[in-house]
């Protein structure tokens, strides 16, 4: 979607026809990115804060023409250092900008500009030898921009491999970085800086809605997530409460990473729910199932499937280390792999006329109560 809003702003552009917009879009950097870094500092994205910092820098300078002929007579070495702290920021972790970090990051700009400097020092001074030497393949031009390449080379695969919103954003900037400088007349300054503080904001935003209402053990949508939805509900709907039966007794035999990965494999299942029902994670080993527009008694079959797959789901442990067994967990060998399989109860209960979301909760609680009472693995109403 980033790319097509580039795309269609970048045609426009051209077009002429948002001339008349001009005089804004050279503006709106100078609010944009200052912004941008608020948000970003705000939401703790120290890494987009600075890159925001580092192009308003760019900017003003650029606009203002602060930088006089050097912009002109470093423009590679400009290119380069961008380029390098760009890679380098795939591959680091927000920190905060006003932490002890930070003044490893200070440093660290300053060794990307330094090598920039170096490696283009290097080709100038040696050239008559890497000349020599190099087929011509490698001629100055390339030699001057391989690092460029390569870079983004290795922040496209990082951006593939690691694939989140902040690595996009990083990828993003490091392809407008460069566009500016080797097609300048592709985009003007002002567009690229508009567009760049518009993604970083949205990545900000983006990312902190998924961290507020996903958890991050299971992927599965939060208990926030799950209020937010209520408000949404009419007045016929079903909730169902599932819990892992014995998962006290399962993390005292297995420990608890093991009782994470379970419980990571267990909330896949429940994500799988057929009938139209949303799943959440309540909380520690209880999940809720949201049917809109369903009584209990049509929920009944897709809750019986989820209990069903998760009691035949043979769980291939990876931790080595295993405590024995106890009653609560039933494991068998398979070759030299340990396989082991847990349960869940489920209580399910539909919403009433007169009654809060709460109140119809409590009930589906109920009903989980006596399908645990009643022996577990199983589906009360
Ligand atoms: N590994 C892991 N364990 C968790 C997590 N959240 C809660 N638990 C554990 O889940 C267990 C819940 O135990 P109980 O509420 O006593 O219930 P139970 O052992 O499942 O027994 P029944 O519900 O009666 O079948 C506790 O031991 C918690 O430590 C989590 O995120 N990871």
């Amino acid at each position: 979607m980033i790319a097509i809003g580039l795309a269609l702003t970048l045609f426009q552009f051209n077009q002429g026809q948002l001339q008349v917009w001009q005089g804004v879009i050279e503006q709106l950097p100078y609010w944009l990115l200052p912004a941008c870094i608020a948000i970003a500092l705000q939401f703790n994205r120290s890494r987009l804060a600075y890159l925001a910092a580092f192009m308003l820098a760019y900017f003003v300078c650029t606009t203002n023409d602060w930088l006089g002929t050097i912009e002109q007579e470093y423009a590679e070495q400009i290119l380069l250092g961008g380029t390098f702290i760009m890679t380098w920021f795939a591959f680091i972790k927000d920190r905060g900008l006003l932490s002890p970090h930070s003044l490893v990051r200070l440093m660290g700009i300053i060794v990307s500009f330094a090598a920039a400097f170096g490696w283009l020092w290097l080709n100038t001074e040696f050239k008559p030898l890497l000349d020599q030497y190099l087929p011509e393949l490698f001629n100055v031009d390339v030699r001057t921009l391989a690092p460029l390449y390569l870079c983004i080379f290795i922040v496209a695969i990082r951006a593939a491999w690691q694939a989140n919103l902040v690595n996009t954003s990083i990828f993003i900037s490091l392809a407008l970085w460069t566009a500016q400088f080797i097609r300048p007349e592709t985009l003007p300054l002002a567009v690229s800086m508009t567009a760049l503080a518009s993604i970083y904001i949205l990545t900000v935003l983006t990312d902190s809605y998924f961290l507020a209402y996903r958890d991050e053990l299971t992927g599965l949508a939060s208990r926030r997530a799950l209020f937010n939805l209520v408000l949404s509900l009419g007045r016929k709907y079903s909730v169902a409460m599932l819990d892992i039966d014995h998962f006290k007794k399962f993390n005292d035999t297995y420990g608890h990473d093991v009782g994470d990965q379970v419980l990571k494999l267990v909330a896949s299942k429940i994500a799988g729910v057929r009938g139209g029902g949303r799943a959440f994670r309540y909380g520690g080993e209880e999940f809720t199932i949201i049917f809109p527009r369903k009584d209990s008694s049509s929920t009944l079959d897709y809750l019986e499937e989820v209990r069903e797959s998760i009691e035949e789901y043979d769980i291939v442990l990876r931790d080595e280390k295993r405590k024995s067994q106890s009653k609560a967990t039933r494991g068998k060998t398979q070759g030299k792999a340990k396989t082991v399989s847990v349960t869940i109860s489920i209580g399910v209960a539909e919403h009433q006329n007169g009654e809060t979301f709460e109140q119809t909760m409590k009930r589906s609680d109920q009903a989980l109560y006596r399908a645990k009472k009643k022996g577990r693995n199983q589906v009360c109403v």
